[in-house]
């Protein structure tokens, strides 16, 4: 997405050929920074601190992680060791697994003096077919915000997101946020409801950022306001993205989502979610009983990190010292609670037949 007017992506290989460099989110909105990746441990920690974070950016960034492990030393072990520490840094975006899989396979069959060249083509690879996957998720998504728009003529479609599944989550355009960027390019007017998304505020911190950048108008709410909007009609649909969906539809994102489905359902307001095919778990039937919750630290939930009025940008406790804190990253919505996936092709049902209408091969 452009940013002041130079073209960006999150991830990308640095002038030197080799180390990697990715938008530091940690520091947006206040400020627009580049970190450099130079070893495997390097993008391990990108990724489990959210210096990089979101499904798909997570893949790439693993994968470009394999790369510069294989650099120092392309055997199988080193593979192995960094596949391993790679796969463990967080558990629930399955698009993590699915790129290192991926990297594997383009990887092994190979002798070692080609390994490394072979690995950044697929991990290259991996980024730009991600690019063109949102492309198509924004396409798809596009002619569901122009039906609201048909049905409302000249009057703002109001749609409510979680957290952030923008371009910032991805390589470029984002999943939920793909469609809203086509809409307001193409004319149509939209508005965003902004899920803060607590405790720690990618809607507030890194939608916001975008919306604003692309000046997409939107609105910043806490993330209990969600419901109240939907009951007074403020509310024409809800998009919002997912780190693990599986064969049935059952739709993993950031904690809230399914409060916010909840809430959709009981007051017949349309409740989308985008997803690329990576983040597809084709293994899994049972959301709730099967994918696995990040359950990240107490100090996420009792302190904040925001900018004074000075700009000085501190991190401040704001819960009473002392009080136990629990953080669960995500949480499952039932696939019943979805009206529909938005996928780069096309929009399904969310039941087995229905993605299996969009992924014929994996019948
Ligand atoms: C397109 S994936 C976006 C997805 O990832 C976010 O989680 P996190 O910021 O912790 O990586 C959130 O669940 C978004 O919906």
């Amino acid at each position: 997405m452009k940013i002041d007017g130079v073209h960006y992506r999150t991830i990308w290989v640095a002038d030197d050929g080799w180390s990697i460099e990715v938008i530091d989110q940690t520091k947006l909105p206040h400020a627009f920074q580049t970190v450099r990746l130079r070893s495997a441990d390097d993008a391990a920690r990108a990724i489990k601190d959210m210096v990089v974070r979101g499904a798909p950016l997570i893949g790439a960034t693993a994968a470009y992680g394999l790369c510069l492990a294989l650099r120092d030393d392309a055997s199988d072990a080193t593979l192995n060791e960094a596949y391993q520490m790679l796969a463990a840094t967080r558990p629930t975006a399955v698009n993590l697994k699915w790129a290192l899989d991926e990297m594997v396979k383009a990887v092994k069959p190979h002798g070692h003096s080609v390994r490394v060249d072979a690995a950044y083509a697929a991990a290259s690879k991996i980024c730009d077919d991600d690019v063109e996957i949102c492309r198509r998720i924004g396409e798809n998504g596009l002619k569901i915000i122009r039906g609201h728009a048909e049905v409302k003529p000249g009057k703002t479609v109001n749609i409510l997101t979680h957290c952030n599944a923008g371009w910032l989550a991805c390589v470029d355009w984002g999943t939920a946020l793909a469609p809203i960027y086509m809409a307001h390019d193409a004319g149509i007017p939209v508005h965003v409801w902004v899920d803060e998304t607590r405790p720690r505020n990618q809607g507030a911190s890194l939608t916001a950022f975008e919306l604003g950048r692309h000046g997409v108008p939107h609105t910043i709410i806490p993330d209990n306001a969600g419901g109240h909007l939907m009951q007074h009609g403020q509310v024409d649909l809800c998009i919002v993205g997912t780190d693990r969906t599986t064969a049935t539809g059952d739709v993993a994102n950031k904690i809230g989502t399914y409060l916010k489905a909840l809430a959709a359902f009981d007051n017949d307001v349309p409740f989308y979610v985008a997803l690329p095919h990576t983040t597809i778990d084709w293994t899994l039937d049972d959301g709730v009983a099967e994918i696995p919750i990040e359950q990240r630290s107490a100090r996420e939930v009792t302190h904040i990190t925001g900018r004074t009025d000075a700009g000085e940008i501190v991190t401040v406790e704001i819960s009473a010292p002392g009080s136990a804190a629990a953080n669960y990253g995500f949480d499952v919505t039932p696939a019943r609670l979805v009206t529909g996936l938005i996928t780069e092709r096309g929009v399904a049902a969310a039941t087995r037949e229905g993605l299996l209408s969009l992924y014929p091969e994996r019948r």
